[in-house]
């Protein structure tokens, strides 16, 4: 081979470097573009990145088999993935694999689709159903096998015998056409004044095509989507694009409806389920800006839009957009990156803001837009709490007497009610009366948790699942082992039998698969069909009930113990949504929430209603400590199959660490969590001042530590969110 250009390229593979290739000759490549590269024994399809070749002789190196006819990942993607794995330490391939989704070799260029037109060829028998697809294939244009056999009212078989007599030939079919635009111009829904002052300047950050962050912090149902919208509606204007990110993409049919009407089309919609087809078209449409629109889960951050304009994360609070495994990235933070990258605004939307959010937006770093009371005259619900020591159920129910009388009030009044926890399941925990056994899951320290819809045992941490025994594996005793604890299905039971006329539905992930079935769910809920809706954490999340006017929460103290600063922010986040369910049409709502604990502050905030109140003692006590966003974390999980190899790795780790002002490490301490699919886990914790750099730390303490072996990983979270 002759002396060529020399390329570096990144591959979606566990590496951080790129690797070097030789520009074979008549190929020419430019960064950013795809290209398929020899690794070992097979070929990879990886991306140009920027910067010279290193200076290894070309012969040496192995030439590059071609590339992809896929758009380039853009300068401002390159960017975004170098700054993705710089901060979280991951391999920088493994983030450029995320920007690389629905971009399979076959998949890049639209398939070719055939279909069948008449050659003007007669057949010999003529039968009435083959004289029927004559008809309709006279005028010679090409038709898909489907719309020609339902056209003619005829099977395949007919059409496969026109084809083998020469009546009918393969042809391509035209392309689809493409789907329809949503159009900025449809007029959106007539905005209160606070609403459109709100608009107003996210419309201007949106117009101004530079980089801004607003937090759009507006109580439930205040109408943030509506407000939110018409910046999607500018961008659409200024022919740029816009992401709307979403917590729990399943639950966005009625979004997806709410913008077609506001917009007169739906979105692309890019989500797990979305399927390899359907998410290579997004990718494409994305990238040659056919497609403006996208909602998304948080991976679609990491979509190569062509020309960005707006992102918005919606319930930016929400812990969903933290991804744990893999690269543990945050997408809300990511989106504020990729949105300086871009040039684009950045809109963060939440009743209940994390207070990291907050505090940005009171240093100036983001511009805070409030919406301080329900659109339409709507009033916030009425909260009380119900002291579960002196007011609770008798043994073995778990509504007390003063919820059941709530309920009992809406059935006859004809209103709806919403019984929330946050428990999937019968029962978190089954153990025998006889012996005391516990019914653990074999591969991870957590309870078995009983379905008894599915009649089995499951490890929520594994997905492991058994079927319920009849007799006690430890003592054979029968009939001994009993359900400890509710879960929502416990909580449906004890529903249906207090109240047998009411028409009572389950909502949790579990039971209802996503999709059709869950929208008809919510559809039944929101036409009325429904009388008592018992649900998990899925209800609390941007639902509009009209006739929903109770909501109870069942135990609002299970989260408020655990060993994570932000326990009391996260139950105030989750009782401020759930009970913002209520009273959001004309009928008012109330809410009770039953509590051990009815002086703790949380508790005290959601009554009084004062949610500014609640943000301040938070901050308070959170800059006391230090806690993020007045010190930063950075969590180490090490693990291995065996505890001691765990435990050996990190105090070697424990000892490497480097010495710096403002930094602590703690640890290493057996996880919550000690064991998870079958490994055993030791945590470290980075606990730094605000001004220190994490990541430079933890990178400098890594490359001086002990190598990880014999089946010992080591995982690094910065900002974790879940101290598990
Ligand atoms: N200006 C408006 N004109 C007509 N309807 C509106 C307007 N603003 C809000 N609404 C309606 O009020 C309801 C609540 O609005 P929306 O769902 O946007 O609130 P939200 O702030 O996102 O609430 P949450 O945070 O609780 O999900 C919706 O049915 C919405 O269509
Ligand atoms: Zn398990």
């Amino acid at each position: 081979m002759t002396q060529s250009a020399i390329v570096e390229v990144l591959l979606p593979v566990a590496l951080d470097r790129t690797l070097t290739y030789a520009v074979p000759d008549g190929l020419e490549v430019a960064p950013g573009d795809v290209v398929v590269a020899p690794l070992g024994a097979r070929a990879t399809m990886g991306v140009v990145w920027d910067g010279e070749g290193a200076a290894v002789e070309s012969a040496r190196l192995k030439p590059l088999a071609g590339r992809i006819a896929a758009a380039p990942l853009p300068p401002s993607m390159r960017r975004l993935v170098d700054w993705v794995a710089n901060y979280t330490l991951a391999p920088r391939g493994q983030v450029l694999r995320m920007a690389l989704r629905g971009l399979s070799e076959e998949a890049a260029a639209p398939a070719l689709r055939m279909g069948l037109r008449a050659t003007g060829a007669l057949p010999s028998r003529r039968t009435p159903a083959r004289d029927r697809v004559l008809a309709v294939a006279a005028d010679g244009a090409a038709r898909s096998k489907k719309e020609l056999s339902e056209a003619a009212g005829v099977s395949s078989s007919v059409l496969d015998g026109l084809v083998a007599e020469g009546a009918l030939a393969p042809a391509e079919l035209p392309p689809p056409p493409p789907p329809p635009r949503p159009d900025p111009s449809l007029p959106g829904p007539e905005l209160s004044r606070e609403q459109g002052a709100a608009a107003a300047r996210l419309v201007e950050m949106t117009a101004a095509r530079s980089f801004a962050v607003a937090l759009l912090d507006g109580v439930t149902g205040s109408g943030k989507t509506e407000v939110y919208c018409e910046a999607v509606a500018e961008a659409l204007r200024e022919g740029r694009q816009a992401l709307v990110m979403a917590p729990e993409i399943a639950l966005t049919v009625p979004f997806l409806d709410r913008f077609a009407r506001r917009f007169g089309a739906r979105p692309a919609v890019w989500h797990a389920s979305v399927g390899e087809k359907g998410r290579a078209a997004v990718r494409r449409g994305v990238a040659d800006g056919s497609i403006q629109a996208v909602v998304a889960a948080r991976s679609g951050l990491f979509l190569p839009f062509r020309d960005l304009g707006l992102i918005v994360v919606d319930e930016e609070h929400d812990a969903a957009y933290k991804q744990e495994d893999g690269v543990a990235y945050n997408a809300r933070d990511m989106a504020v990156v990729r949105g300086r990258l871009e040039g684009a605004a950045v809109v963060l939307a939440s009743a209940t803001p994390s207070l990291e959010s907050r505090v940005n937006a009171e240093r100036g770093r983001y511009e805070r837009l409030a919406l301080p009371a329900r659109y339409g005259g709507s009033v916030m619900p009425e909260i009380r709490a119900i002291d579960m020591r002196r007011a609770g159920p008798p043994r073995g129910e778990w509504l007390a007497p003063a919820l059941v009388a709530a309920v009992a009030k809406n059935l006859a009044a004809g209103e709806q009610s919403l019984l929330f926890l946050n428990r999937r399941g019968y029962a978190p925990l089954t153990l025998c009366r006889r012996c005391g056994h516990r019914m653990k899951c074999p591969n991870c320290s957590a309870w078995l948790v009983e379905h008894r819809f599915r009649a089995s045992l499951v490890c929520h941490q594994c997905a492991y699942s058994a079927s319920s025994p009849t007799a006690c594996p430890a003592c054979a005793a029968e009939n001994a082992l009993v359900a400890c604890g509710p879960g929502v299905e416990r909580i449906r039971d004890e529903a249906v039998a207090r109240f047998p006329e009411a028409r009572v539905t389950v909502l949790s992930s579990d039971l209802i698969g996503a999709g059709e079935r869950l929208s008809a769910e919510l559809d039944a809920i929101e036409r009325g069909a429904v009388d008592i809706v018992v649900g998990t954490q899925m209800v609390t999340k941007g639902h509009h009930f009209p006739k929903l006017t109770l909501v109870g929460a069942i135990d609002a103290d299970f989260a408020l113990g655990a060993a994570d600063p932000r326990a009391a922010e996260r139950t105030f986040q989750m009782l401020q949504q759930v009970t913002g369910r209520a009273g959001r049409a004309e009928l008012p709502g109330r809410a009770l929430i039953q509590t051990h604990d009815p002086d703790h502050p949380v508790i005290r905030a959601l009554v009084a209603g004062d949610r500014e109140g609640f943000y301040r003692h938070e901050a308070e006590a959170r800059a006391a400590a230090g806690m993020p966003p007045f010190g930063r974390l950075a969590a180490i999980v090490v693990s291995a199959p065996a505890r001691e190899a765990a435990e050996a790795h990190g105090r070697a780790l424990a000892r490497a660490a480097p010495k710096a002002e403002h930094v602590r490490v703690l640890g290493p301490a057996e996880a919550p969590l000690a064991m998870l699919r079958g490994r055993h886990r030791m945590r470290l914790l980075v606990h730094a001042g605000r001004e220190v750099d994490v990541p430079g730390y933890l990178r400098a303490w890594l490359a001086a530590a002990p190598a990880a072996r014999g089946g010992v990983r080591v995982a690094v979270d910065v900002d974790p969110q879940s101290f598990l």
